[in-house]
């Protein structure tokens, strides 16, 4: 599904990212672990194809395309989606016209999605204006099952968020990842193959309260240090903090 090979990224003059190698195979999930400013945002920012991030070498690979350099919204039609930390407010343009320029499907029913995410009553405002930190969330939410992408990118997807409306975010992230996964009353999981991809940042893990991470990693000073079982990570950053992370076997 994506595949990151020696990946070099610098903002401005200022080099982020350094030789990092990142594979997430059809389904499953990774969360990426990770001191503030080592770079999550920035590998998130460069997979999506945002200006600003400049790819100093290396490559990324989605469903066999070279997407390195591929602009944002041709990356967009092929299946990646990503969920912002901190999107910003668009003045003039409503939630309802954005979600239909996400749109995958014109045939999708924009008010039950939002009806779903109990963010019907916010359609018709400008794009996250003076909206509460879980109404933003739900926002970005509602634009990404309009989409229907293939790989979820999630930024912090608690960051702001209640823990009441943190189960209707997990749960809305559970159906974007199960999408399309016929119900089978014999069979409680689904094959890997079924399931969406997704890679998620968090600082605290709340979000593995809701979904099944296949692996966790942790990205230090712009380089990924360790690669294991996520909630293991998650225990060992709690005890003993980041640094120790640089010495984890790979
Ligand atoms: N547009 C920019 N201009 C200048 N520096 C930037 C820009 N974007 C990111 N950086 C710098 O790049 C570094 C990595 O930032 P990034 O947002 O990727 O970190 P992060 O790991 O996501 O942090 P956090 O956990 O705080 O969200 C930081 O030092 C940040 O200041």
């Amino acid at each position: 599904m994506l595949l990151i090979e020696d990946l070099g990224v610098q903002v401005g003059d200022k080099p982020i990212l350094k030789n990092v190698n990142m594979e997430i195979p059809d389904g499953e999930t990774h969360v990426l672990f990770g001191p503030n400013g080592s770079g999550k945002t920035t590998l998130m920012m460069t997979i999506m194809g945002f200006t600003g991030y400049t790819v100093t070498h290396g490559k990324i690979t989605f469903k066999g395309h070279d997407v390195t350099f591929m602009p944002i919204n041709e990356r967009a039609e092929l299946g990646i989606g990503v969920l912002f930390q901190r999107p910003p407010t668009i003045h003039g343009l409503k939630t309802r016209t954005l979600v239909e320029i996400c749109r995958k499907n014109p045939n999708t029913d924009i008010d039950a999605l939002a009806e779903d995410l109990a963010f019907k009553s916010f359609l018709e405002r400008d794009v996250n204006e003076n909206l509460s930190g879980g109404e933003i969330k739900r926002s970005e939410l509602l634009q990404l099952q309009a989409q229907e992408p293939d790989l979820l990118l999630l930024d912090e997807p608690e960051s702001g968020v209640d823990l009441e409306n943190m189960a209707v975010v997990g749960d809305a992230i559970n159906r974007l990842l199960h999408r399309g996964v016929p119900k089978n009353p014999t069979c409680k999981l689904p094959s890997k193959r079924e399931k969406k991809s997704c890679l998620v940042i968090t600082h605290t893990g709340y979000i593995l309260d809701y979904i099944t991470a296949d692996r966790g990693q942790v990205l230090y000073d712009g380089v990924l240090r360790c690669s294991q079982n996520a909630r293991e990570i998650l225990k060992w950053i709690r005890e003993y903090g980041y640094a120790e992370c640089v010495g984890c076997p790979q």
